[in-house]
């Protein structure tokens, strides 16, 4: 595009630059007839528009050269190094930041060019197979750790197998690659913890052992998906289900089933067990065995038990009915069985879908499951089984909450300097869920670079359907099943030439928009579609380097349509109307464009993987839990209707690609409902907020963080007095601006009470009437005294970079005693310099308190993380879902240091998340299940 851009006379740049939209006509004409007339522009539309082509800069030289080192790498045992060669590109997880919808444009970070980014799909290429075989390079390295650690994990090797899995996380990034090797971890962690002790009770004849109580929570999570109640007299075995009925009832073929194999074997452990039901089993709360039938239940199954392996279930001398463990053993052996078939895996896609879940999830709980039974010993499927449990309750709590349906009826109305917004026509209280919405349009971060369809792929052809199925799902890296289904929406973009390498993400957006439009209609044209999509837009606001991008791109966005779609473009050519409407969409996806994130929290098991030293005999400990990965950029037609606020009271997130939006505080009726675009009060100071929309969403915001005077904005960058006994703020100008603006035009009142927070700050403030701040910059805001504001910062410098040593030192595992003294006597420092407020000093402690907690220094680091969340209470609102994250981490090492403060600080965990995510916050978050968990745990002890 730059060749485009810079070929443009300059007389034409400028009159777009400094175009307005009344201008649109007649620049989108001038620039049409200059690129009509250039043969650049010619060439550059069809590269991008047909697949033969490869603007992504595809070659297969380049594809053979990466390969060729990739496979050297590999040969001299450098697999991360290899693995890169191979690979295609790289899309970084975000790290978290406090407000996890950030609308803001995202900026896909590629990795350098390598082999399968490089690498051709055309026809010759299939058949050589280029692709497929990096693909397997790549597969390859991978496999190398993670079989070691597969192996290890067999051999009873747990630690081995958790830091060779450890390994091939690192060196995977593919989203879901990494998910399937952490939950791999999770199972190895718990099975660590808990082997030996279920071992030694399995052994316990006659007794409830642990093995029977995992099976019987198995039993009782299975109504979720499974029905099973086993009864004795019967001689048959009937498979129900409480999901929704399939087209065709299973029962029949299952009835069939059996009678076949009751020729076969006449099932004399069935009689002989309906004669000696063990008392023990009704002692379960729900009836899991009852009266006179066998009765197994799962509707969901697509193949019935077949003769094959119904014999062989029932072909089991341990049906002698005498004790519990005996016949614990048969149903766990029947579990496994069933659990194991291809049926369940259909049952649980099915089961997802039904929920809204992708399928994936589903498909990884069976998979994860499956592995577990394959490759490890015996005691590992009881855990594979709780792991398989976890994944149930999930989908439970998901299913649950997919269902909560907004309640709350909102109002859109005008409001003065933002345009329209929503209000609520009732009292609202915190928590609510009040809007939810699929996308309009999307596109994903990292994008898809070709599909690979088994049955056309010869490297799969030779595999049994279902395991080329996986192996092409696997190498597509696919975040989610629901892309397939906008596929035909994507058909434009030319299969193998992806644009989303080529072109920045809102072009592809608008792109798939329109497509839409077209596919879906024949007659609507764009006109109507723009009219239609009732969407605000941001082009006078625009930076002139936007305005010739987007007229730019817009031009080429509808020759490559029309490329793919042909007259239903426009049947006598691009038009000028279409061109200059379509740069009105590219402003409008400027200003509503949202980006989808996923909260990926860091639970324990996972804490090895993050935090190296982590050992689980001193119990699980974290000081960091969570981690922001960008999914995608997307367009929510209703949800485009909610504004800004830095202050927001209500809170967005995503349940894959839908949109949900709750309230955190209580909303009185005909208030306005605001969310975040990411900014936040406490995330960072007014000016930068200010910045960042003008920047990112060219708005100047007007909440009533950015308008009225607020104690975050004045002390998140404010030095301390030079009066060590003063607790007043020292500005610097560029933010003594920015308050003073605010003080302004939105006077404090007389009434502020003397124990408010920002009295205590800037008494002086209002000692002058609340008319103007008349403080300069370096002056106390409360006692007036003069500080020396360039040694203060010199001091501060030098402190930083010592806890910026802390850090770094906390992620290369390399945390000595000396780098923790010094950076206590930087934190020294930063308190006698910086208010005591100053978010700076926050993050200085939080630092230390992850040192602490990683040498092993409990305490100190429960010390300093307090510290840490006495500033942040200050700084944003104390039910601030960044509060909640802080409290995880207290509350993880109060549990190891079995504080019993843990139970308050979980309650206030768990009061926030619900504000925030409802009855999500289980699934958003599934650490929070594992944290009550190990209260519980606690409080059991504690009694004890
Ligand atoms: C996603 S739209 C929100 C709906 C929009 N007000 C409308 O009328 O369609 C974003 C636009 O709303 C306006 N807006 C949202 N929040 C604002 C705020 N805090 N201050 C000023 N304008 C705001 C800006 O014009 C921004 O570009």
């Amino acid at each position: 595009m730059e060749t485009l851009k810079a070929a443009i006379p300059e007389n034409l740049k400028r009159a777009i630059e400094d175009s307005t939209v009344d201008d649109l006509r007649s620049t989108c004409s001038s620039l049409h007839r200059f690129f009509l007339q250039f043969d650049t522009f010619h060439q550059i539309i069809t590269q991008l528009a047909d697949p033969k082509y490869g603007l992504c800069g595809k070659s297969k030289e380049d594809a053979l050269k990466s390969k060729q080192l990739g496979n050297q790498c590999f040969s001299n045992a450098d697999y991360a190094k290899a693995l890169d060669c191979y690979t295609q590109r790289r899309v970084r997880p975000i790290v978290f930041c406090p407000s996890d919808t950030g609308l803001n444009f995202m900026k896909m970070e590629i990795g350098n060019d390598k082999a399968l980014r490089k690498a051709p799909l055309d026809t010759a290429d299939v058949k050589s197979n280029l692709v497929a075989t990096l693909y397997i390079n790549r597969a390859t390295v991978l496999h190398a750790w993670y079989r070691r650690g597969k192996a290890n994990a067999s051999l009873g090797n747990y630690r081995n197998a958790i830091c060779d899995l450890n390994v091939a996380k690192s060196v995977e990034f593919s989203i879901d690659g990494k998910r399937q090797i952490e939950s791999e971890l999770k199972i190895l962690l718990d099975q660590c913890k808990s082997t030996s002790a279920l071992v030694q009770k399995q052994h316990k004849e006659n007794s409830c052992s642990t093995v029977d109580t995992v099976l019987l929570r198995v039993a009782r999570s299975a109504p979720i998906s499974f029905d099973y109640r086993v009864s004795l007299k019967c001689t048959q075995l009937i498979v129900l289900s409480l999901l929704p009925p399939l087209e065709q009832s299973p029962e029949p073929l299952l009835k069939q089933s059996l009678e076949q194999s009751s020729k076969s074997s006449p099932l004399p452990e069935y009689s002989l067990l309906s004669k000696q039901l063990p008392s023990e089993l009704l002692l379960s709360d729900q009836p899991f065995f009852e009266s006179s039938q066998a009765c197994f239940s799962l509707r969901n199954m697509a193949t019935p038990l077949s003769n094959a392996n119904l014999p062989h279930l029932l072909d089991d001398n341990r049906l002698n009915g005498r004790n519990y463990l005996q016949w614990a053993q048969f149903i766990r052996r029947m579990l496994k069985d069933l659990l194991q078939a291809t049926w369940k895996k259909k049952a649980l896609n099915r089961l997802a879908e039904l929920k809204g879940q992708p399928t994936r999830k589903a498909y990884q709980a069976t998979s994860d499951f499956e592995n577990t039974g394959k490759t490890l010993s015996s005691p590992a499927i009881e855990e594979g089984m709780l792991a398989f449990r976890v994944e149930i309750d999930q989908l439970k709590s998901s299913m649950e909450s997919i269902s909560e349906i907004p309640q709350m009826k909102l109002q859109c109305v005008s409001m003065p300097n933002k345009g329209r917004g929503m209000v609520s026509s009732c009292v609202i209280s915190p928590g609510s869920l009040v809007h939810s919405e699929e996308p309009y349009a999307m596109i994903r971060a990292g994008g898809k670079m070709f599909r690979i369809y088994p049955e056309k792929n010869d490297t799969f052809k030779n595999m049994p359907s279902d395991l080329g199925e996986y192996a092409a799902e696997v190498i597509q890296s696919s975040d989610s099943e629901q892309e397939i289904e906008d596929i035909t929406e994507h058909k434009h973009e030319c299969q193998g030439v992806h644009w989303p390498v080529v072109l920045p993400s809102e072009i592809v957006l608008a792109g798939r928009m329109l497509a839409r439009l077209l596919l879906n209609s024949t007659s609507e044209d764009i006109i109507n579609f723009v009219e239609r999509l009732e969407l605000s837009h941001c082009y006078e606001h625009m930076s002139s380097e936007r305005k010739l991008d987007s007229h730019i791109y817009a031009i080429v966005l509808l020759y490559c349509l029309q490329h793919s779609f042909g007259a239903m473009v426009s049947p006598d050519g691009v038009s000028i109307s279409q061109v200059v409407l379509v740069v009105i969409i590219i402003s409008q996806i400027k200003v509503n464009c949202m980006t989808v994130v996923r909260l990926k929290s860091i639970d324990t098991h996972g804490l090895s993987g993050h935090f190296g030293e982590f050992s689980f005999e001193s119990g699980a400990h974290s000081t960091s839990n969570v981690e922001q990965v960008r999914v995608g950029k997307a367009i929510y037609k209703a949800a485009s209707l909610f504004n800004h606020s830095c202050q927001p009271n209500a809170h967005a997130y995503f349940l894959s690609r839908t949109l949900y939006i709750r309230t955190t505080n209580g909303v009185a009726s005909g208030c306005q409902l605001e969310l975040s675009y990411g900014p936040q009060v406490g995330l960072w100071d007014c000016q930068d907020r200010l910045n960042f929309l003008k920047d990112e969403y060219a708005f100047h915001c007007r909440c009533i963080g950015c308008s009225e005077v607020n104690v975050s904005d004045i002390v998140l960058n404010a030095f301390h007095c030079v009066n060590p006994n003063c607790s007043g703020a020292v500005l610097e100008s560029r933010v003594l601006d920015c308050e003073q603006q605010k003080i302004k035009h939105f006077p404090i009142t007389d009434g502020v009470d003397k124990n408010d927070d920002i009295y205590e700050v800037c008494l002086d403030v209002f000692k002058q009437n609340g008319a103007s701040i008349h403080s300069r910059p370096g002056y106390c805001l409360k006692c007036g005294s003069n500080c020396d504001l360039e040694s203060s910062h010199a001091a501060v410098s030098k402190a930083l970079i010592c806890i910026r040593r802390l850090q770094d030192t906390i992620l290369s595992k390399e945390i000595s005693s000396i780098t923790i003294s010094d950076a206590l006597r930087s934190l020294q420092l930063l308190r006698s310099n910086l208010h005591a407020y100053n978010k700076c000093i926050a993050e200085a402690e939080d630092s230390i308190a992850q040192a602490f907690c990683l040498v092993g220094e409990l305490q100190l680091s429960v010390d300093h993380c307090k510290a840490s969340i006495q500033i942040l209470e200050k700084l944003y609102d104390t039910d601030d879902i960044v509060i909640a994250h802080e409290l995880v981490k207290l509350s993880s090492i109060q549990l190891s240091l079995d504080d019993c403060t843990a139970v308050e600080s979980l309650n206030r965990i768990n009061d926030i998340f619900s504000r925030y995510y409802g009855l999500h916050a289980d699934l958003v978050f599934p650490y929070l299940q594992y944290l009550r968990r190990e209260i519980e745990k606690f409080s059991v002890k504690a009694i004890q």
